[in-house]
């Protein structure tokens, strides 16, 4: 087990790096027809049987993928597989702390999203966001549910985090990973890895997600201390339209492997 990573409760704390696949893109397929294909929970399924550690989704206030039908029925597939993880993701003062009281997923991602946002860009701002933040936070945690807030990679913002009682931090990647293979790469990476240092003396476990994929996932992971989990989707689900997801999860699982062998 990584000794960086904080010790505290995750069901699947024996991963070195858990992967959780986010469906937000079959759900945005399907939603294209009213077939019902490509399916989001034989999705789901598929990625668990091949090795995912979890499922992530971010049903938007406009349903545009995921729906509240698909967030209630992933809970139930979810509830037969007891070594995953549920992640639901959004903006708690939007729609997401419904789905929290019905479902008490094991973790929530608070996202400072706007109802029409095109995709998540930018982490919360604090202090600013925090006396809305404080007391959502307390009440996932009233119900047994790990909060973690979306952040960009600004260090002196994790004690404020800690102070708030959130869990973890998703660390915002997209900067990372346009970035990769750039002469920006490692001055960006040491923003990140500085912003991971100061997490973890803090005490908050460390997610990561946004634009990673298969290229970008190792160095991330080798040179980022403590990472938990990355929760990836678009990339995935590209990969997975040319090679099927078992394949696709498990070229990402030894992409992790990788970070963690040399
Ligand atoms: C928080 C985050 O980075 C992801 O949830 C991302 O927002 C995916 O959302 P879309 O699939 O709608 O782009
Ligand atoms: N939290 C990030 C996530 O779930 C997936 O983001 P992306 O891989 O679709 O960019």
């Amino acid at each position: 087990m990584n000794p960086l990573v904080a010790p505290e409760a995750s069901r699947h704390r024996d991963a070195r790096c858990a992967l959780s696949v986010n469906v937000n893109k079959v759900a945005l397929l399907r939603n294209t027809r009213h077939l019902g294909i490509p399916s989001v929970m034989r999705a789901a399924e598929l990625c668990l049987l091949a090795g995912a550690q979890g499922i992530t989704v971010h049903p938007r206030p406009d349903a545009r993928h995921i729906r509240s039908e698909d967030v209630h029925e992933l809970a139930a597939l979810l509830k037969t597989w007891p070594q995953a993880e549920y992640n639901i993701e959004g903006n708690p003062t939007q729609n997401l702390m419904d789905f929290v009281r019905a479902l008490r997923p094991q973790q929530v991602t608070f996202v400072p999203d706007s109802e029409d946002q095109f995709t998540s860009d930018h982490g919360w701002n604090l202090p600013a966001d925090m006396a809305r933040l404080r007391p959502l936070i307390a009440e996932c945690k009233a119900l047994g549910v790990r909060v973690s807030l979306f952040m960009d990679p600004l260090p002196l913002a994790m004690p404020l985090v800690a102070e708030l009682g959130a869990d973890r931090i998703e660390l915002y990647t997209e900067t990372y990973a346009s970035a990769y293979g750039t002469p920006r790469q490692a001055e960006v990476l040491a923003g990140f890895t500085a912003t991971a240092n100061a997490a973890l003396a803090v005490g908050l476990g460390i997610n990561a997600g946004h634009d990673l994929s298969r290229d970008n996932l190792t160095t991330f992971l080798r040179e980022v201390p403590g990472v938990q989990e990355v929760s990836i989707g678009h990339a995935l689900i590209a990969d997975a339209l040319e090679l099927g997801y078992t394949e696709t999860v498990r070229e990402y699982q030894r992409a992790i492997q990788r970070a963690y062998s040399l």
